[in-house]
């Protein structure tokens, strides 16, 4: 009788070894030429695993997300493309990378039938609370977006959000000790943006007024500030940490959950008195969920959102509405403080268009160089530095003949194939900015903000929903900063302010682009006006 221990005296070992090597060797080689088949064979990087993986170390065989950052003036030089491959050889999907606007145009484009859809990870990054705009695709997207359109598409939101910016620019210099003072170091820019941008998105955007100084809950209770600021500082740890390791029953993981029960609570207790107020034939709050929940109740049928998917976009729109404003502020705080020149220019325009009187939302169509400045710090420094899609069923893309045109030829992309809109590389395209590397808002003097060249928030359908929210927003912060306080780094002795830039303006990439802890110093100017 053949036994285990005969069978395995009689095996030898190293040749199953070397086999089952082989068969390793030309799965990987055969799953290879598969990759590149699947993007027609587009030149461009070779990797070991799919890109871009964020969690493992990175290195030559594992690019990375920093990818499209540290090789930004070469990935598409090297490959002689606009639209390159990457392929890897160990696991994951092959993907292209585009820093064309044509190509993304094709691919972010929608449309009922367009191939393209946000892959699994992305919409499950932003779904946590419920399906909403920014996690789903066609069918489901249009309606999301047609339920909340009506908020981003009427002044008296913009106003809101101008008379919030400005409410809460007082509070904070108040709270902070600026009024009081000639001049203020701040050691970490980011720790102020991030609680501004946060105040102003739950006023405009939910109708919660936080204090500036929230005071701490009483009794090891979680409030609704805390909640929220809770689960605006740990949004990773839900979009990634599995359902049952958000369950161990560890305190700072049952605080979490606890801030996500208050939050889920209040925010349904929220809708239901919205709609009774409604329903009840009160005059609708302009702040954009009471637009909402009004725009909802006008909905029938199918058209209409379920609660859950009510606050699933309210969440969202927490989500993508603050970060990405926060980090831009830090940004363009930095950028001022390196120009000085730039600086000077800026406030000139504030003095010429708002003088000692407060700035009101008028002003916001005159205010076009502190646009302009905004556009270009995004530009410089995308807070939305990439987006996903990948390909649904087989498809073709038209891309530039002989990678940058002026011809274009087809390729046929199958089913699968990533697509990464790489944001950084259209931002430094040479072809739609001159110079791309320098720090110029001027080149965006007299561009409209409907132009596609603003690719920063996205081009399409699809394009940034919040976005004449940011413009706003920025606007007014920027002018009542910049009238008021002269910016400038600080620097270590010796140091100039292109070492500053290099040590401090370092990108991290996480779900959106921020730079290192910002030191700055304001100093107040002599007086309005001078
Ligand atoms: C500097 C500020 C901002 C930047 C750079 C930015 C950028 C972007 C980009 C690139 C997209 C497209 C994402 C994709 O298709 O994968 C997007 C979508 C979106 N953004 Fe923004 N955003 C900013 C501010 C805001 C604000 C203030 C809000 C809300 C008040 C907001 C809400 C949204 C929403 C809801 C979407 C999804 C739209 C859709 O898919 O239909 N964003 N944003």
């Amino acid at each position: 009788m053949v036994t285990y221990d005969t069978l395995a005296a009689n095996v030898d070992w190293r040749i199953a070894g070397s086999t089952l090597l082989l068969f390793f060797i030309v799965s990987r080689v055969l799953k290879f030429i598969r990759g590149l088949k699947a993007v027609s064979w587009l030149p461009g990087l070779r990797t070991a695993l799919e890109q871009p993986e964020g969690l493992l170390p990175t290195g030559r065989w594992n690019p990375g997300l920093y990818l499209i950052w540290n090789e930004r003036f070469t990935l598409y030089q090297k490959w002689n493309s606009e639209t390159v491959s990457i392929v890897p050889f160990l696991t994951g999907k092959p993907a292209i990378y585009t820093s064309s606007l044509e190509v993304t145009r094709q691919i972010v484009g929608g449309g009922p039938k367009s191939a393209w859809v946000k892959p699994e990870l992305s919409s499950r990054a932003t779904n946590i609370w419920g399906d909403n705009v920014l996690s789903t695709n066609n069918p489901e997207w249009r309606k999301h977006r047609r339920i909340l359109g009506p908020a981003f598409t009427q002044t008296s939101t913009y106003v809101h959000v101008w008379s919030t910016t400005h409410r809460i620019y007082h509070e904070m210099t108040a709270s902070e000790g600026w009024d009081a003072s000639d001049e203020v170091e701040i050691q970490v820019l980011q720790k102020l943006t991030t609680k501004f941008a946060l105040n102003v998105i739950l006023a405009s955007g939910f109708g919660i007024a936080l204090p500036w100084d929230t005071p701490p809950g009483q009794g090891g209770e979680v409030n609704l500030q805390q909640a929220l600021r809770a689960f605006a500082d740990n949004v990773t740890y839900f979009i990634f940490a599995p359902e049952w390791v958000q369950r161990l029953p560890f305190p700072w993981f049952k605080k979490l959950a606890a801030g996500r029960r208050v939050l889920a609570e209040y925010m349904r207790s929220q809708v239901e008195e919205r709609r009774a107020e409604i329903r009840g034939g009160a005059e609708v709050k302009s702040d954009v969920f009471s637009l909402l929940v009004r725009a909802n109740e006008e909905e029938e049928g199918k058209l209409k959102l379920s609660d859950t998917e009510v606050i699933g976009n309210v969440f969202s729109l927490m989500f993508a509405g603050h970060e990405t404003t926060a980090h831009t502020f830090s940004v363009v705080l930095g950028l001022l403080g390196i120009y000085p020149d730039v600086q000077q220019e800026m406030y000139e325009e504030v003095i010429n268009v708002v003088g000692n009187r407060d700035p009101v939302y008028d002003d916001f169509g005159k205010l076009q160089k502190i646009l302009a400045l905004f556009y270009e710090s995004v530009r410089l420094y995308p807070s939305a530095y990439m987006l996903l899609r990948q390909a649904a069923e087989d498809t073709v893309l038209t891309i530039p003949e002989d990678g940058w045109g002026p011809g274009t030829r087809s390729i046929a992309i199958e089913k699968g194939t990533q697509a990464v809109i790489d944001i950084v590389g259209i931002q430094l395209n040479p072809r739609y900015f001159t110079d791309p590397e320098k720090f110029d808002p001027s080149r965006w003097y007299g561009v409209s903000s409907d132009s596609e060249t603003v690719s920063a928030w996205s081009i399409g359908p699809r394009t940034c929903i919040g976005r004449k929210f940011a413009f706003v927003e920025a606007v007014c912060f920027l002018t009542l900063l910049i009238r008021e306080w002269y910016v400038e780094p600080i620097m270590k002795p010796g140091e100039t302010t292109a070492e500053w830039r290099e040590r401090i303006m370092v990108p991290k990439l996480m779900i959106t682009l921020s730079v290192g802890n910002m030191p700055i110093r304001l100093k107040r100017r002599a007086s309005r006006g001078q």
